[in-house]
């Protein structure tokens, strides 16, 4: 007989095993269905070639919460996702009600056939483990007719490089100032330097994810890039100031008038903030082209930013372009004729004429 302690620890360890592995089967389960939505917003926009977020800004919004392996699942199956979808096609195993679920059924298949099919708990998962065999006979065929010997070699058309560019922070400077932040950072061993044109602005290096750093969540630092840190700068407002930020959502520029304005003035945001921790800021819900400039609010504006919506071809590479399925039938190439740009010139140059049209003192 057991003596009864050693069978007590043995009980607390199995409870304790299976408490984690519920845990991380609960992580993938929700990680793959986040993932699934974000891929879906994806999918959706890249083939109405629309102004779309980038898949980064999808999967960094409030509303993801496992946002690492969200990414990484996106990403992953965004690779692979000419072969899942030959591997589909081959084995003819959805009906009508998988279809409407494809993009989680792709998540899903991309874990069972490449990934590492953590906890196949849930209604699809249960669905594609039960054709697994049937599924990996597809892929192995697809891999034969294409002479290919490893998957990775079908896969290997997905995987531009990226070049390593360093990553930039912009310091709120109403709340902390650089040398408190890089010493916050050094503690966990983040190295960073301070920017030789702007100098709220540090550089660090690529690959290092601050999403869920603390001075990220309490406002402290913005994930903010080079170029967008310049245009508050070049602006150059005086504390006291009247500004209108014309296409202002997500509010980074925003936040940088503001603190460039050392918290005197006013900023009218236009177009929603979903929050906004300026007292100074009036934001301003709806479309900028229907504001009426000549209103009595604008007289004393001093200066306007206008950051109008753009195609994102020159940040194509961090975007991640290069894994959406329009990359891959080569459409990019003629991205600067396309419908969506025509249609974003034609926006900027309405949104530029109605920005003229407000009178501002000499
Ligand atoms: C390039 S982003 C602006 C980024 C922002 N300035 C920042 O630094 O966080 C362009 C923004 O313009 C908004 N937008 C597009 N059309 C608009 C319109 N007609 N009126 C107001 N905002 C508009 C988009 O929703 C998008 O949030």
């Amino acid at each position: 007989m057991a003596h009864p302690t050693s069978s007590k620890k043995g009980n607390v360890a199995r409870n304790h095993r299976i408490s984690s592995r519920n845990g991380a089967e609960r992580s993938a389960y929700f990680a793959r269905r986040e993932a699934a939505g974000v891929l879906r917003r994806v999918i959706q926009d890249d083939a109405a070639r629309r102004a779309t977020a980038s898949i980064k800004s999808l999967v960094y919004s409030p509303s993801v919460r496992n946002k690492k392996a969200t990414f990484a699942l996106v990403c992953q199956t965004l690779k692979c996702l000419p072969v899942i979808k030959d591997v589909l096609v081959a084995t003819q195993i959805l009906n009508n009600k998988w279809k409407k679920q494809a993009e989680l059924v792709y998540v899903t298949l991309y874990d069972i056939l490449f990934g590492q099919e953590i906890a196949m708990t849930g209604a699809v998962e249960k669905f594609l483990t039960l054709h697994k065999n049937k599924l990996e006979y597809a892929l192995a065929k697809i891999c034969a007719k294409r002479k290919v010997k490893k998957i990775e070699d079908l896969l290997q058309n997905n995987c531009v490089p990226v070049a390593c560019k360093p990553r930039y922070i912009r310091i709120n400077t109403l709340k902390v100032d650089a040398e408190v932040v890089m010493q916050e950072l050094g503690k966990t061993n983040i190295m960073v330097s301070r920017d030789d044109i702007i100098p709220e602005v540090l550089s660090l290096a690529s690959g290092i994810d601050l999403h869920d750093h603390p001075l990220v969540c309490n406002g402290s630092i913005f994930l903010q890039g080079k170029a967008s840190s310049m245009v508050a700068v070049a602006l150059n407002p005086i504390p006291g100031w009247k500004v209108l930020d014309a296409c202002a959502a997500p509010g980074n520029k925003t936040a940088h008038l503001a603190a460039l304005m050392k918290g005197q003035g006013k900023i009218i945001a236009s177009n929603s903030l979903s929050s906004t921790r300026y007292k100074d800021v009036d934001v301003m819900h709806g479309d900028f082209l229907d504001i009426n400039t000549t209103a009595p609010l604008f007289k004393e504006v001093h200066a306007i930013l206008l950051d109008p919506s753009c195609s994102g071809s020159g940040i194509s590479a961090e975007r991640l372009d290069h894994l959406l399925p329009s990359y891959e039938k080569g459409e990019d190439a003629d991205a600067c004729k396309s419908d969506r740009v025509k249609k974003l010139a034609a926006f900027q140059t309405k949104a530029l004429l109605h920005a003229l049209s407000c009178k501002l003192p000499q």
